[in-house]
């Protein structure tokens, strides 16, 4: 099966054929920079994680571009309430978004172009569209005009007269200066105080939509094959993006547009400006980062999701009995599993799921399969002796750890260690346990002084059946593993 995408431009499933065979270029727009991120960015940006996972996985060498939004009205807003420069809350913000992708195990992309250092490449488009007659200039101000452009409204599936009597009830301050009520702003001329550059204009900044149109030219050329974001971007940010690419170019700007659907609360859209939204950093602090990516992939991309405390619960022991599954204590042999590792059955199952628009539900649903199995196994022992792996199940091991963590993003982590030298000499960290357990430890280390080695063998059980293995190292320290799970 090959994989099949749907193209919001089409309304339908397409096989993916890039316009080269082994590269695809890949543009998924950023955030705007003027708060914490919620629950809707992380849902995006895992989303669009995972394609460009899986798409790697297929061996396709992916040319992925996000762009970071750092102008904009929303920014202006903000310092101005702060009284500081603009800057200060970008790099505020920015900070954060990388913090918060960090957690969630994002892959960052190639290259973030920033729409304060993409000036001159808008400004050049703009005097493109002017010099076509798709743009005009009022008073400092410039304009697209959306009757120049035949197919405006094709991606959206509305036409002009549709979107016309949709906007007719809006009170628009533009609207005495603008030939046609949807055309809408490239350039804006500065108000006092505001951050400006110089342009053939006068002094002014760059409107929004055509930020992306220039910075995916810039960075990955006129047409690219896959364009993503979030389903409120269809219209009308992707709609303009076209407008603007298109009428230059001659060429279609994307050939498959993608579009993730909405984290919603009571059915609306989590969004910033209707104060219903939840920061990804306040959920983290509750729940593990793994956890909110598996609730996110747990549902299909393009369907709505609620991220209720039920459904973060129910996630948060899905993502226990995956960690069971996989046992993780060795990080070193996780780094090297490749898809060559993997059953080759198992993985066509997944990837007959992936497939399919990238069907994540099915693909965890074979990985919780495999995890139910795996859990079995008693991974610590195969910690300190790998022969307990039975040999059919170590591959099982490797495809499950391989798709989990390297396709779906989910990173296994090995619970935290705690390392004690000897109990005389590190009292402090003994003290870590509970009295009960520290007397094992003690009594533990009595019998191994004395020689007496079937006792400490028979107390290292006892304390492995109580959920801590202990592992007598080389150098004579003794590490002691809480198992968290
Ligand atoms: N509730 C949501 N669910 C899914 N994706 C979302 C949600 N909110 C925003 N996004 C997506 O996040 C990306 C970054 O958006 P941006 O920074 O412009 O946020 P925004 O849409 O302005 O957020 P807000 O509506 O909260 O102000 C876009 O692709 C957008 O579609
Ligand atoms: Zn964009």
């Amino acid at each position: 099966m090959t994989l099949t995408v749907y193209n919001s431009r089409t309304r339908q499933l397409e096989p993916l054929e890039p316009e080269r065979d082994s590269i695809i270029t890949m543009y998924v727009c950023g955030v705007t920079v003027y708060d914490f991120c919620h629950l809707g960015h992380a849902r995006t940006y895992v989303v669009w994680d995972v394609v460009r996972r899986y798409l790697e996985h297929l061996e396709y060498d992916v040319h992925h571009v996000q762009n970071i939004t750092d102008i904009d009205d929303k920014i202006l807003k903000k310092a101005q309430a702060e009284n500081v420069e603009m800057g200060h809350i970008t790099e505020q913000y920015i900070k954060a978004y990388n913090e918060d992708m960090t957690r969630l195990n994002i892959l960052p992309a190639q290259q973030y172009p920033r729409a304060t250092e993409s000036i001159s490449d808008m400004i050049q488009l703009i005097q493109s569209l002017e010099s076509l007659g798709y743009a005009y200039a009022v008073a400092g101000d410039v304009y697209y005009a959306v009757e120049r452009f035949p197919r405006y409204g094709n991606l959206s599936h509305r036409n002009l007269e549709q979107m016309q009597s949709g906007a007719s009830g809006r009170v628009d301050k533009e609207a005495k200066i603008k030939r046609h009520p949807l055309d809408f702003a490239l350039w804006k001329s500065a108000k006092p105080g505001e951050p400006a550059w110089d342009s053939p204009w006068g002094p002014g900044r760059p409107g929004w939509h055509i930020e992306c149109s220039a910075m995916v030219h810039k960075t990955l050329g006129a047409s690219i094959d896959i364009h993503a974001g979030g389903s409120d971007l269809i219209f009308p940010h992707h709609e303009n993006e076209i407008a603007q690419s298109e009428p230059i170019t001659q060429k279609p700007l994307a050939r498959y547009w993608l579009h993730n659907g909405f984290v919603t609360v009571d059915g609306e859209k989590m969004s910033k400006s209707l104060g219903n939204f939840r920061t990804i950093r306040d959920v983290l602090n509750h729940y593990e980062p793994m956890a909110l990516r598996l609730l996110i992939l747990q549902s299909h991309y393009r369907q709505p999701i609620e991220c209720t405390p039920t459904a973060l619960n129910a996630a948060q022991s899905g993502w226990q009995t995956l960690q069971q599954g996989a046992g993780v204590y060795d990080l070193q042999e996780l780094a090297t599993l490749n898809k060559t590792d993997c059953d080759p059955e198992i993985l066509a199952q997944f990837e007959h799921g992936m497939d399919a628009d990238f069907n994540t539900p099915i693909a965890l649903a074979i990985l919780f399969g495999l995890a139910k199995k795996l859990k079995r196994i008693d991974h610590k022992q195969y910690y300190s002796d790998k022969t307990h792996i039975p040999e059919g199940s170590y591959q099982l091991w490797q495809t499950f750890v391989y798709l989990a963590q390297n396709v779906l993003g989910l990173k296994f982590t090995p619970p935290a260690p705690i390392t004690a030298t000897t109990i005389d000499e590190d009292r402090a960290t003994i003290q870590l346990f509970s009295d009960e357990i520290q007397e094992l430890i003690r009594r533990r280390q009595q019998a191994r002084q004395t020689k007496n080695y079937r006792e400490a063998d028979r107390i290292r059980q006892e304390l492995t059946e109580k959920g801590f293995q202990i592992i007598d190292q080389p150098n004579g320290e003794t590490l002691i593993v809480e198992q968290t799970r």
